[in-house]
């Protein structure tokens, strides 16, 4: 059942707590309350994901930020960015940022998987032992407009009976230009299906979207079992601590958690017989760790915080991908456009997707992705190690956008446009997620740090050189017009850096800040079966436990948890 009103649970106790209701923790809600001898209580702050009938809507996906289901948080003033502070939008609504975000759905190189094996000396959470469950999460449908996709996806490397719908977009003109340059420039590779754990070179997007629909972690997890008896998911309700319940072999015991829904309000509190999991998110669960008392002892004692467990790692390491938006002028009007200038246009999208889940609203953002490595002999690596996990493992990204996108410049009121955006996947600066008050219902400090070290800026700008020279392949003769605004007067690698910090903001990706390591290991705050060190009964499960942010958009990685499901039974 969901319960609004913390007051009104049931008394009797729950096996496990789960705290937030992202990817991390609706898989884990689902599959813990998937064994009847269980009794599960999943905890979010934020509303029910049917408050927003936009979440539903592919297109209306850039319109959720910020909104009622959004954290509207900012950073600390970012160096790497002129000073500028962004905005740091998560999903706060059941579901997690898989209710709001762009669906962009990809599961990275190999080589990711197997670095974290390596490190971690667990072999579980290589490529191979996870591939799988990689398969076993998805059902491949076909895209909104049914066309033939063969060649444009391999679905041998797909499921057919998992929780997350995904599929393809429809085809425009601009897909048919970017495969033709593709084939006349060397430098940018066409890859059938960048999910093969190989994802070098440029594809088609997969979106886990189906039939039309945004396919979240919550319409994928927790709809189809909303009516288990043992599942109560608590709404509006936020988790300000969690609670030492006894001692064992000299290891603090943390199976309570307390919970309020506002700071004046009232407090209450549960206890799991089993665990408690937290999966709040990379910025919120270091914040809740601190708060418990479990994180660096000295950054605790600031704010009058009891240390009950000295993980100074707990909030460090934070990372997250920078990203650019390049706006281009082409000679085309069959852009999307006219769909955000012209209400009628946009009424009849809107009508057409209520009534058949097609059209334009049928998609999200980002129809086609490139991955690709600075060359071996770039000056950087004189400097810098590679930070990439393999030479099959990308350094940038591209996304194209057919339409103007930008968070920083005005869309123009004339004219049309394609966007390519210019992603960094293998940041090597590290910010932090530190407390700026006591008090739960404060946002903490969010530092990713953007574009804070050399390797950043370097990445960012070889990124931006390489999308110039991807727009003047013969097959934008005569489309693409040039660079907008900023972009067009940067001649120089001095003028493209300024660009650079200048318009960069992040693409949503925080990761890492309490991070997984050896058992055994002192650095790190969990170990590779998710356990909190030095404690009994606390796990972490979601992206703040990946040691580096993956070399993809990480919402399909968190769902890969080993344990992740391979189909839900519904309840009956
Ligand atoms: C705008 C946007 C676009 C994105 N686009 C993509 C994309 O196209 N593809 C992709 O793969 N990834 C994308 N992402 C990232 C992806 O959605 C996240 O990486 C993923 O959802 C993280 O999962 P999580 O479980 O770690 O945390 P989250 O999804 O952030 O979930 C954490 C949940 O915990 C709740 N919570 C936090 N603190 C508490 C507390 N104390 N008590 C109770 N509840 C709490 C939050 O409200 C939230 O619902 C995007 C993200 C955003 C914001």
């Amino acid at each position: 059942a969901v319960y609004t009103d913390p007051s009104l649970l049931p008394n009797s106790p729950y096996t496990y707590i789960v705290v937030g209701s992202g990817p991390g923790g609706s898989v884990l809600a689902n599959r813990l309350s998937a064994n009847p001898n269980n009794r599960v209580l999943l905890i979010e702050v934020g509303p029910s994901d049917t408050v927003n009938p936009n979440i539903r809507v592919p297109f209306l996906c850039t319109k959720l930020v910020p909104a009622d289901v959004s954290w509207n948080d900012t950073t600390v003033p970012q160096t790497g960015l002129g000073g500028r502070s962004i905005g740091y939008p998560r999903g706060r609504t059941l579901g997690g940022s898989s209710s709001i975000n762009y669906m962009v759905w990809t599961r990275g190189p190999a080589s990711d998987f197997n670095r974290l094996a390596h490190e971690t000396g667990d072999h579980g959470w290589s490529w191979k032992s996870l591939r799988r469950i990689l398969t076993g999460v998805e059902t491949l449908v076909p895209p909104p407009d049914g066309h033939d996709t063969t060649g444009e996806i391999d679905p041998s490397i797909h499921g057919s009976n998992g929780p997350v719908k995904i599929s393809l977009h429809d085809k425009t003109a601009f897909d048919s230009r970017i495969f033709k340059a593709t084939s006349q420039l060397a430098e940018f590779p066409f890859n059938r299906d960048m999910n093969s754990g190989n994802p070098l070179g440029i594809g088609w997007t997969q979106f886990s979207i189906g039939d039309g629909q945004r396919s979240s972690a919550s319409v994928s997890y927790l709809t189809p079992v909303l009516c288990r008896p043992n599942l109560d998911i608590l709404v509006n309700t936020l988790a300000t601590k969690v609670v030492q319940t006894g001692t064992q072999d000299g290891l603090p015991i943390f199976r309570g958690v307390e919970i309020a829904q506002s700071a004046s309000g009232p407090h209450f509190s549960r206890i799991a017989t089993k665990e408690v999991i937290i999966a709040a998110g990379a910025v919120n669960t270091p914040q809740l760790l601190m708060l418990s008392g479990i994180g660096d002892s000295a950054e605790l004692s600031r704010f009058n915080i009891r240390t009950i467990v000295d993980l100074p790692d707990v909030g460090k390491n934070m990372q997250d991908h920078v990203l650019l938006l390049n706006p281009f002028w082409v000679n085309s009007s069959s852009t999307g456009d006219d769909i955000g200038r012209d209400s009628r246009r946009s009424k009849d999208g809107l009508a057409q997707w209520e009534a058949s889940h097609t059209g334009p609203f049928a998609a999200s953002v980002g129809g086609n992705i490139g991955w690709f490595r600075l060359p071996k002999h770039s000056s950087i690596f004189r400097q810098v190690r590679d930070p990439s996990s393999g030479p099959h493992a990308p350094h940038y990204e591209f996304l194209t956008v057919n339409q103007f996108f930008s968070s920083i410049q005005a869309p123009p009121s004339t004219g049309h446009f394609i966007t390519i955006a210019t992603i960094v996947l293998t940041p090597t600066s590290r910010g932090s997620i530190t407390l700026a008050s006591a008090n739960p219902f404060d946002s903490p400090n969010i530092d990713p740090a953007l574009l804070n070290s050399d390797f950043d800026i370097f990445t960012m700008r070889e990124a931006v050189k390489a999308a110039l020279r991807f727009v003047a392949a013969p097959a934008f003769k005569d489309y693409v017009i040039g660079p907008f605004g900023d972009l067009a007067e940067a001649k120089t690698d001095a003028d493209i850096e300024a660009y650079v910090r200048s318009q960069s903001a992040h693409v949503f990706h925080p990761a890492s800040t309490a991070y997984m390591s050896r058992k055994g290991s002192k650095r790190g705050v969990v170990n590779p079966d998710f356990s909190v060190k030095k404690t009994i009964g606390l796990r972490i499960v979601d992206g703040s436990v990946l040691p580096y942010v993956p070399a993809a958009h990480p919402s399909s990685n968190h769902l890969h948890h080993r344990g992740a499901s391979s189909g839900v039974d519904p309840c009956q």
